[in-house]
Formats: structure tokens, C-alpha cells, sequence
């Protein structure tokens, strides 16, 4: 990808296929031009001299100045554009050979191709969108239910960003009460003043807390809730695991010790989104492949929030079976036990057998012919109750990692300050704290970590 920010780029903004629109779209400073040189208002008049934000009809012509299509055709001026930069679109039938004739004659006219996200990185650069708001962007993009959508929209809208300013603000008056006192370094700090600076640092702690416990929430409404099925060998996990997708995604057999790695896919079931991960069944084997499968099911319970304990009763529920409900119930948290083949007769006791104290919700399954199925949902929809109520939050790692720095630098600063160090020790820390909310942002961040994050859009976003 270019460096440079002064040429202008072009994509396909909807997929190469067949398709009732197709739309292609420039950005930079030849972008009114490129466009103006390849389409001819009905009107008669030049594109650029029909205003920005309308849309004009009228025939697009290729390379060698065919007519390829009838289109319509808009633009903006900069800075009112998404990217901050001149931009023009022209919607045409969605056809690919269309596209692809109207984006050669584009680059003919010296625009050329986009890379993968690359305009919604302009217009990070130019400051139209700040870092959570583009990463909200690709998060839209890639919603696959309809809260992570209202989440990300909300991102979009600035919602999390103006959270994550009003900690920063306070930080920043905060650090302009302490220049006072530096600039007078050998009186006492005054009680008033010394009472105030606690007060400030103890509502971005707790700021910051708040913040910091809407990830978990935030990463399953956006990613899916990591959801590990478990199991001794045969209990059914595989074929619950393709009976909740509808396909064939495991391999299934009779033999004990079938699945070795696991699998990971997503469903959504009872209005959650979950990242379910198929197990290899936890057993005691000398076989080496099925050995590392086994430490890999144990890895993904210690990453669950969710664990589908699966029994097939008519193997008689025993130690074994309590000891990987125990170990779930203590790694993954919430757990669901689901007996298996409930179209196969007998094996009644075992949920009794598996009844403790406080007994996990229970449904019986079959994989086969579908039923229980539905019981499956409403136990994960009782486990995940669904808000009205989303607010603004954290949703990716990046974010979170940054959260918590700001949290450490802030306890940091309090400990400082009531163990009575020197304002400068205290004001170093807010100033870390400041650092990495600046980073979550995107106010500072380094070039290798806005590249990371755009590298994830798609070409012509
Ligand atoms: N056809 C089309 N649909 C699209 C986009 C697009 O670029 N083209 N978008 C983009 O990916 C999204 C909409 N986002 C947009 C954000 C800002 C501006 C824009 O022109 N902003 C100016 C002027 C705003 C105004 O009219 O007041 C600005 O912020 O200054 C346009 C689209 C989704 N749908
Ligand atoms: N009748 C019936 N058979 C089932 C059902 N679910 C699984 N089975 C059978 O039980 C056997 C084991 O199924 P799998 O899904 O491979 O079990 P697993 O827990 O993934 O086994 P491992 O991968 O070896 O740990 C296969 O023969 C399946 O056909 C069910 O709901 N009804
Ligand atoms: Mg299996």
C-alpha cells in the first residue's frame, strides 16, 4: 500500500458479482476529475459542475470511450466526505464485467486500485473517524447478528470514544493542577488541592473499571461467546456440534476417540452467538495424537465462558462424567449438562447420578432427529439474557489491552499519591494513564498498529 495520501485510489465498494448494484468509488484529489472524464450527466452538464452530494444519471463509458453502462454518478468535496478527501461513486448495474471495465477506465484516467481498507483509513488520517469508530466500521461489516450490529453501530456513532474522553479529560485537568505545583516544587501540596486530585483519580478508577467490565459482554455479543462442548469419548459431541450448524461439519463414528483437534464454528442459538468448539472426549490414552487433543479440549474450557457437558446416559453416568462437569463448572463458569440420543431408549438414572447441590440446568438431546434442541436454546437464552440495554463497550482485545493499562497507570498514580510521593512521581503515572487512553483512541498510536487494524478491511472499504 502507498504511503502517500495526495494520489487518488479506486475499488469496487460491493462484491465482483452478479448483483442489482455495483458501485465503484474513488477518493483523493483526481477523484471528481477521474469520474467526470468517464461519465456523461444526461443532463448535459459536466458532473462536477451539477453540485456534490446529488446523484446525476447518465452513461459511463469505458477505456476506449464504449458506453458500458447507464449510471448515476455523485461526489463530495473535502473535507464533507467520509474520507476527509475529495470522493466520488458511481453506482452502476451489478454486473463484474461492468465493474471491471469502469474501474480500467478509472485507473486510465490515473486512479488506482485500493488496497483493503485503505479508505477508511484516509479518513482515520483525517481525522473523521477516530480509531474505535474504524474499527466499529469493519465490526459492522462483519456482524453476524443483530445486537453485535447495534453494538458496532454504536461504536460507529462515537459512543465508546466520548466514554473514553471523559476519563481522559479528567486526567488532563488533573495534570494541569499538578504543573501548578510543580511550578512551585518546594511548598506542600494543600490539603484542598491534594483532597480534590484523590477525588478525580478515584472517579477515572472507577471510570475505568465500568469500562474494563463491558469486554467480556462486548467481545461475545461482537466475536461470539467461546462455547467448548466436552465429554468422554462417543457422548455425542461431534453430532451435536453439526446438528446445531445443519451440516455435516465433524467427522462422526462409532469409534470412541473420533475428533483429535479441535473445531471451531460459529451458530447462533437462543439469540447468542456462540463460538462453539468441538472437543476431542477427555480420557486417559496412550495414543500421542489423541493426547494433544485431549490438552487441547482442556485449553479450550479454560478459554470458555460457556461448556455444553455432554452425557450419553446409556453409558451410565459415572466418576469420570462428575469430574469433567466439576472441572467445567470451575473453568468455563456457566455450563449447560445435555444428555445425548434421547431417541435411544434407557439410561434414565444418569442425571440423577450427576445431580449435586447446585445442579447446572439439564436438557436432554438428540442429535439425530432434532429434539431438545429447542430446550438447548431457551438453557443458553437463561445463561445470556439479552439487554435492550446496550451501552457502549469494549469489544476487541486491542481495546482492552489498552483499558487496562490506563486501570494500572490510574492505581498506579492513586497508590502515589496517598503514600505521599512527589507530584512529579504522580503526574508521571496519570501521564502513562493518558498514553495508553490516547492508544485505544487512536490520538497516539503507532503506524504498525493502525496497519494491523485496517489490514482486516475489506478492499473498498
Ligand atoms: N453509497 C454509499 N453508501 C454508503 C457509504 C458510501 O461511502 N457510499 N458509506 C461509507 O462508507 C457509509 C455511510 N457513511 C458515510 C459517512 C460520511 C459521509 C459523508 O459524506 N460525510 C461528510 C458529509 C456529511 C453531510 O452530508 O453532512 C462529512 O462528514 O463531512 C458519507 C457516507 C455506508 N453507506
Ligand atoms: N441414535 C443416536 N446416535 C447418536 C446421536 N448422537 C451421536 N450418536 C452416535 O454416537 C456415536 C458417537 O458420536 P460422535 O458425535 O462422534 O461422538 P463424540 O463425542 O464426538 O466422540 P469423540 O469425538 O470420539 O469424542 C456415533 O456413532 C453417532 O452416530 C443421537 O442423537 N442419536
Ligand atoms: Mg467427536
Amino acid at each position: 500500500m502507498s504511503g502517500f495520501l495526495n494520489d487518488t485510489i479506486a475499488a469496487a465498494a460491493t462484491p465482483m458479482a452478479r448483483s442489482a448494484i455495483g458501485i465503484l468509488r474513488l477518493s483523493g484529489p483526481g477523484a471528481v476529475e477521474a469520474v467526470s472524464a468517464v461519465f456523461q450527466p444526461k443532463n448535459g452538464r459536466p458532473l462536477a459542475g451539477c453540485g456534490p452530494h446529488r446523484l446525476v444519471y447518465g452513461t459511463l463509458f469505458d477505456a476506449a470511450g464504449r458506453p458500458i453502462d447507464q449510471a448515476l454518478a455523485t461526489f463530495s468535496r473535502a473535507p464533507d466526505s467520509y474520507t476527509g478527501e475529495d470522493t466520488a461513486e458511481l453506482q452502476c448495474h451489478g454486473s463484474p464485467a461492468v465493474l471491471a471495465l469502469g474501474l480500467e477506465a478509472l485507473f486510465a484516467q490515473g486512479a488506482r486500485q485500493a488496497g483493503p481498507g485503505e479508505f477508511t483509513r484516509r479518513a482515520f488520517l483525517n481525522g473523521k473517524l477516530d480509531l474505535t469508530q474504524a474499527e466499529a466500521v469493519a465490526d459492522l461489516i462483519d456482524a453476524e447478528t443483530p445486537a453485535a450490529a447495534r453494538v458496532a453501530a454504536l461504536q460507529l456513532s462515537g459512543a465508546l470514544s466520548r466514554r473514553v474522553e471523559a476519563v481522559y479529560s479528567l486526567l488532563a485537568d488533573l495534570t494541569a493542577h499538578f504543573c501548578a505545583v510543580l511550578d512551585y516544587p518546594d511548598e506542600d501540596l494543600d490539603p484542598f488541592r491534594a483532597e480534590t486530585m484523590e477525588r478525580t483519580l478515584d472517579e477515572a478508577r472507577s471510570a475505568l473499571r465500568a469500562l474494563l467490565d463491558t469486554y467480556r459482554r462486548g467481545r461475545g455479543l461482537v466475536r461470539g461467546v467461546p462455547c467448548a462442548i466436552v465429554g468422554r469419548p462417543n457422548a455425542g459431541k461431534s453430532s451435536l456440534l453439526n446438528a446445531l450448524l445443519g451440516y455435516e461439519r465433524a467427522i462422526v463414528t462409532e469409534i470412541p476417540g473420533t475428533t483429535r483437534d479441535t473445531i471451531e464454528e460459529k451458530v447462533e442459538l437462543g439469540g447468542v452467538l456462540l463460538r462453539l468448539i468441538d472437543t476431542a472426549g477427555l480420557r486417559e490414552t496412550d495414543d500421542t495424537v489423541e493426547r494433544l487433543g485431549v490438552a487441547r479440549s482442556r485449553a479450550a474450557l479454560e478459554e470458555a465462558e460457556l461448556a455444553l457437558v455432554l452425557v450419553d446416559p446409556r453409558a451410565g453416568a459415572d466418576e469420570e462424567d462428575a469430574y469433567i462437569l466439576r472441572e467445567a463448572e470451575e473453568k468455563a463458569g456457566r455450563v449447560i449438562l445435555v444428555l445425548t440420543k434421547a431417541d435411544l431408549a434407557g439410561g434414565g438414572g444418569a442425571a440423577v447420578a450427576l445431580h449435586g447441590e447446585n445442579p447446572p440446568p439439564l436438557v436432554s438431546v438428540s442429535a439425530k432427529t432434532g429434539q431438545g434442541l429447542d430446550a438447548l436454546a431457551d438453557a443458553v437464552s437463561k445463561l445470556f439474557p439479552q439487554g435492550a440495554e446496550e451501552t457502549d463497550m469494549l469489544t476487541n482485545a486491542r481495546q482492552a489491552e489498552a483499558a487496562g493499562r490506563a486501570l494500572e497507570a490510574v492505581e498506579a498514580a492513586c497508590a502515589a499519591l496517598l503514600g505521599g510521593m512527589p507530584a512529579d512521581a504522580v503526574l508521571s503515572d496519570v501521564e502513562a494513564a493518558m498514553a495508553a487512553l490516547g492508544e485505544l483512541t487512536g490520538r497516539s498510536v503507532c503506524e504498525d498498529v493502525t496497519s494491523r487494524i485496517f489490514e482486516r478491511f475489506c478492499v473498498g472499504k
